[in-house]
């Protein structure tokens, strides 16, 4: 039987509990018998960790373009490197952040152009988009005030730069409300995992296809959709959002399938 990969990633502001949430979700996984890989961006290969400190704490002159190419080239690189082999094998990869951060931080807050953005996501990663995403929304200053080390570059940007990246995520999320689900981050650690648990359940646990009958499907990970199809998420911006549980109807279930492997830890040191 080919192995096939689920491609998750995590989104939202700084602080609003990706990683502690990837944990809860890797461990969900891994009783379940899947080989998990968790990774970040930037920085979740060497490259990127060079990457990371560049674009974090590098010089203070870097202008947007520069910024958002060093995402890409980290993007580019993470998803040949890491993503793609362990997805061709049959692994479960959570990422904490992906494209979407991209078209919120670089595309929205810094004004460079959603559209423009996604273009050079998509080439970067040659169209590979996650299956599934989880937004962890919570006002800015709530996320912000979570964070106890030193605030990097974009950590002190203005609140107003927050709150262009939480709107543009959930002008996203009202755009492609299957693939990307709305968590209330305000709770505590177990309330968030709890609302993010039943969505795994539903699209994991509760999908009609056999692992016989999901040996033909395409691996769970998606293809971006072309930008002349995205009018949606780029047009929509200022649609009042639904909450994300008056949608659920419309999610899809998700096939779970693929190699049972050995689980793997993060690829970084924290
Ligand atoms: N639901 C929550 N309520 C309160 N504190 C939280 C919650 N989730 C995470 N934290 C704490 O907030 C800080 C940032 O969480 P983290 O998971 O690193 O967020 P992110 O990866 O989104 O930046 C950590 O100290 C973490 O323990
Ligand atoms: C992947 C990515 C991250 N970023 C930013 C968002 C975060 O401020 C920073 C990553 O910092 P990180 O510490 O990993 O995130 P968090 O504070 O949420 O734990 O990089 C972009 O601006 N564009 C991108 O494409």
């Amino acid at each position: 039987m080919a192995a096939r990969g689920v491609f998750i990633t995590f989104e939202g502001g700084d602080g609003s509990g990706k990683s502690t949430q990837i944990q809860s979700v890797r461990d969900w996984f891994e009783s379940r018998g899947r080989e998990v890989i968790v990774t970040r961006e930037p920085g979740g290969t060497e490259l990127g960790t060079e990457i990371r400190r560049l674009v974090q704490n590098g010089p203070e002159d870097v202008d947007a373009r520069t910024e958002a190419l060093l995402y890409a080239a980290d993007r580019a690189y993470h998803v040949a490197t890491v993503i793609a082999p362990a997805l061709e094998r049959g692994a479960v990869v959570l990422g904490d952040r992906y494209i979407d951060s991209s078209l919120a931080y670089q595309g929205a807050a810094r004004s460079l152009g959603v559209d423009e953005i996604a273009s050079l996501s998509a080439w970067a990663t040659r169209g590979l988009y996650p299956s599934l995403t989880f937004l962890l929304d919570l006002p800015p200053e709530v996320g912000l005030h979570r964070h106890t080390d030193a605030p990097d570059r974009m950590e002190r940007e203005s609140m107003d730069f927050h709150e262009r990246v939480r709107h543009e995520y959930l002008r996203l999320a009202d755009a492609e409300p299957d693939r990307i689900v709305v968590i209330d981050a305000v709770g505590t650690i177990d309330e968030v995992f709890s609302e993010i648990r039943g969505v795994l359940v539903e699209r994991f646990e509760g999908g009609s296809v056999t692992i016989d009958e999901a040996d033909d499907a395409p691996l769970s990970a998606q293809e971006a959709p072309a930008s002349s199809e995205r009018p949606a998420s780029l047009e929509a911006a200022d649609k009042p959002r639904e909450k994300s549980a008056d949608k659920g109807s419309s999610r899809k279930p998700a096939t779970m399938v693929g190699a049972l492997g050995e689980s793997q830890g993060a690829l970084w040191d924290e």
